[in-house]
């Protein structure tokens, strides 16, 4: 094993790691064009009315467009512009990711990553098939629900353009029955995944072939020609906005709500509230009947897996428990006020989960303060900065994050109130089809089962249900998850693992042997039966064998990007929770910060009457199932506005923004 020594050298770099812009400019290619005229502030919209900006025609898809103007508003848009004054594009969907490192493209400009040799890198199913096998190790303290969250959070951040992730893609690279095409015949975009002949699956059907469509770059949207090296775009907003519920732009938003009361729309079965349906059911859902559920939502990846569409209900039926709350408190609020208060309210809730319950988890709870990351405080922290760029990381969205797909459990276990199991699903059944969540009392029992069932380990084994029956859609076998991430990390061009370890504060490995410093002997043998040379070694693949920090459930390497992501995410975003700006008065925010996943669970479930106090922890004498009503709540009394006389409540701090403060102003 490798020794501990390191980790501490290591962990001291650790304050180094937040460049605003990284040493390489976060914007490859040209820098976009930035707004002139949005200083003026003159069609200010008072905050009951919708807010935002000129949404930009999706059908002319560039790479981002600039919105017309900003409006003065103290809520979010729904798209992320307008979130950076000074360029308020940044964030929006349908922009570049962020890269921390030039990219290392076959031809410098965009083919995939070639090895240094000029030969093809290894087979990534080869490689997934040696590297990510299924070995069934649970995790000794974390449970399913911390895993499905950090889906929650991945979708909130980042979808690589041209796909919707959630089905086989339409593009088809190989024939029907898993043959290569001729090569005159191939579409454009195709980079299949060709298959061994051994393949352990795929030789049972003589398979030779694995779909796989790159990602579509800004020189696909002409956005830069010449020898500019391509850039990725992502098809969503970066910002941790709940975007997954409200829609990544204006038309979205707009299927999605009710219009009436501040709720989103929902239609009522069993006297349950359920998301609506999509009106593409077929080309989105894997459904067997026009009658099956398929789901409608912010994000076009909410039917994907079970347990994801399980934590998308819970936070779409939060959103309309709060506004039922608010409309109560404050009668004399619109739809529109309404609506964005309860969206405000849900954000916060889902920044506060994610970054002081769920990241210091994944990241370390010494480290995550360490990088001002979380705060011990019950104050605000305004640490807002405009020159923080919250845009999502290459590297992370693409190795460092997919890193936890170890963590799926293929089976997932149906829990009843005294949390015994007696059945579970199995995951590629289920994959596209979120109408078992409707049977019975399916609902409750996979919520109960993700705070109660474990997460696999983060390591390098993989359920065979992702790695050998991904999408498999009633044919006996499917793609392989671990094999598109590898694939995925060369389509993106991705600078080798070494390059990163370097960037990362690792020495520079100048043969095998010198990434012993945090790899087993055993790993670093197999790289070397894979690769020709150190310095080939996906970034995907090396950082996967990294063992961890102490106190965090990742290597070195990708605890650096990772804590670099969530630092941009936190500081990049204007309208984080904990900053004055954001409009609670310190008495909400300090409410805000009572709320936790098992809560969230107890009140959107359909009759949960108990959860243990940690969600994402496993049950235990330290963490035992609890009454729902003895978990702290957020109490939303404290957002009622007018007294029941008639009085307006002093509020310690201005409840609207002050809009003419300085800061909007600025520039
Ligand atoms: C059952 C659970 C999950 C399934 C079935 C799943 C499946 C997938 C698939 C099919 C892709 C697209 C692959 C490609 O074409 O490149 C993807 C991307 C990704 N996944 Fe997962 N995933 C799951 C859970 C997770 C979890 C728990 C995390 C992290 C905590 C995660 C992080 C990511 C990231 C960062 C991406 C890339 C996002 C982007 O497009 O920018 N996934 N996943």
């Amino acid at each position: 094993e490798p020794k501990g020594a390191h980790y501490s050298i290591f962990l001291e770099h650790t304050p180094n790691w937040h460049r605003p812009f990284g040493p390489y400019p976060s914007q490859v290619g040209p820098v976009l064009p930035q707004v002139p005229s949005f200083g003026s502030f003159s069609n200010y919209l008072p905050p009951t009315q919708t807010p935002q900006t000129t949404t930009p025609d999706p059908s002319t898809l560039g790479c981002g467009t600039p919105p017309a103007s900003c409006l003065k508003t103290p809520y979010r848009s729904y798209d992320g512009s307008c979130n950076n004054l000074r360029n308020p594009v940044l964030g929006t969907p349908q922009t570049r990711y962020a890269r921390l490192l030039p990219p290392n493209y076959g031809d410098k400009v965009s083919t995939p990553t070639m090895s240094q040799t000029g030969k093809p890198l290894p087979g990534a199913r080869i490689v997934s098939l040696l590297i990510y096998p299924d070995v069934q190790i649970e995790d000794p303290k974390f449970t399913l629900n911390a895993m499905q969250y950090g889906q929650i959070i991945t979708h909130d951040m980042s979808m690589i353009a041209g796909s919707t992730q959630a089905q086989p893609h339409q593009t088809r690279c190989c024939t029907n029955d898993g043959q290569l095409l001729e090569f005159a015949n191939i579409p454009e975009h195709c980079f299949p995944i060709l298959l061994p002949n051994d393949d352990p699956a795929h030789s049972q059907t003589n398979a030779k072939c694995m779909n796989f469509v790159r990602t579509i770059t800004d020189r696909d949207r002409n956005c830069v020609g010449g020898y500019q090296p391509a850039e990725q775009l992502t098809a969503v907003n970066h910002y941790l906005d709940l975007s997954i519920v409200y829609g990544n732009n204006d038309q979205v938003n707009q299927q999605v709500r009710q219009f009436q009361g501040g709720r989103l729309r929902v239609d009522f079965r069993g006297g349950q509230q359920w998301p609506p349906r999509s009106n593409n059911a077929s080309g989105v859902c894997s459904i067997r009947s026009p009658q099956e559920a398929c789901y409608l939502a912010g994000d076009a990846r909410v039917n994907q897996n079970p347990q994801l569409t399980v934590l998308q209900i819970i936070l779409l039926r939060e959103h309309n428990r709060i506004a039922d709350i608010l409309s109560k408190l404050n009668p004399h609020w619109d739809d529109e006020r309404l609506f964005q208060e309860a969206r405000r309210i849900s954000i916060a809730e889902h920044q506060f989960i994610s970054y002081y319950e769920w990241l210091p988890i994944f990241i370390g709870v010494e480290n995550s303060f360490k990088n001002k990351i979380i705060y011990k405080t019950n104050s605000f922290v305004d640490d807002y900065e405009e020159d923080v760029d919250p845009t999502v990381l290459n590297e992370h969205a693409t190795a460092a994050f997919r890193y936890f797909h170890s963590l799926i459990a293929g089976h997932l276990d149906l829990v009843n109130e005294h949390r015994s199991s007696y059945g579970n699903l199995r995951l590629s059944d289920w994959f596209n089809r979120p109408a078992i969540l409707e049977e019975g009392d399916n609902f409750d029992e996979l919520t109960r089962g993700l705070a109660t069932q474990p997460e696999l380990g983060s390591d390098p084994y993989h359920d065979s249900e992702i790695t050998q029956f991904l999408f498999r859609n009633g044919q006996p076998f499917g793609s392989d998850l671990k094999a598109f991430d590898i694939q995925r990390n060369r389509d993106h061009g991705l600078a080798s693992y070494n390059d990163y370890r370097a960037y990362c504060g690792l020495p520079k490995a100048f043969k095998f042997e010198d990434f012993l410093d945090v790899m087993t002997m055993d790993s670093v043998q197999k790289l070397q039966t894979l690769y020709e040379n150190p310095d080939d070694i996906d970034l995907t693949v090396g950082g996967s064998l990294e063992a961890h920090v102490p106190g965090t459930l990742s290597g070195p390497t990708f605890l650096c990007i990772l804590t670099e992501q969530f630092y941009r995410t936190r500081v990049g975003d204007r309208f984080w929770f904990e900053n004055k700006l954001d409009g609670f008065t310190l008495e909400q925010l300090n409410a805000i910060r009572r709320t936790s996943i098992s809560r969230l669970l107890c009140d959107n479930g359909n009759h949960i009457e108990s959860m243990q106090l940690r969600g994402f922890e496993r049950i235990s004498h330290d963490n035992p199932v609890t009454p729902c009503e003895a978990l702290p709540f957020v109490d939303l009394s404290l957002w009622k506005e007018i007294s029941d006389t008639g009085v307006p409540i002093d509020r310690p701090y201005d409840y609207t923004p002050d809009l003419s403060h300085d800061f909007y102003l600025k520039k």
